[in-house]
């Protein structure tokens, strides 16, 4: 199912939350949906980078980059070990590298954009406090769906009958 939102819309309209569309979709997977990890960092990714290494149990990984175009939070090896681990996407409020690769890859990932320069790990991120996307808030546990139509969240898991 590739249009996920405009049905989750139709059915739950008192219950879904609509985020944005100023994402960009770069992974393999363009719909996916999962409950929420947050995670807070900006032009580091050491926490993405050891979060996406532990069981993700179905989970998408939203990350509060503070919007920085200037370097990549997600590449493709940090990319390869989400899925390996069972992570069903990335949302990131900054930017991902290895563009070309991560769009073969079987796992969803949204970002603002792409750079080119990988960031400096020195350890500096905060898991799973409540961050916002564009104005909206955004909590470890909530439900999150992302496809080509954007981003929504919900406080538990929505099912289209
Ligand atoms: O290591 C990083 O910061 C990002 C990266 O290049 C990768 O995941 O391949």
């Amino acid at each position: 199912m590739n249009d996920l939102l405009p049905d989750l819309f139709d059915q739950f309209a008192d219950k879904i939350h609509w985020v944005s569309s100023s994402y960009r979709s770069f992974g393999g997977h363009q719909c996916f949906y999962g409950p929420i990890e947050t995670v807070k960092c900006f032009e580091d990714n050491s926490k993405v980078k050891s979060l996406l290494n532990q069981p993700g149990q179905g989970r998408v990984l939203v990350v509060d980059g503070g919007g920085s175009m200037r370097r990549a939070l997600l590449g493709d090896l940090i990319a390869a070990s989400a899925i390996a681990n069972g992570w069903a996407g990335v949302i990131i409020n900054g930017c991902i590298r290895d563009a070309g690769e991560i769009a073969d890859m079987a796992i969803g990932v949204q970002a603002l954009g792409t750079a080119p320069i990988k960031t400096e790990k020195l350890g500096v991120g905060i898991v799973g406090e409540t961050i916002e996307l564009n104005n909206i808030k955004i909590r470890s546990g909530q439900w999150i769906y992302a496809d080509l139509n954007g981003i929504a969240v919900s406080e538990s898991q929505l099912e289209i009958e």
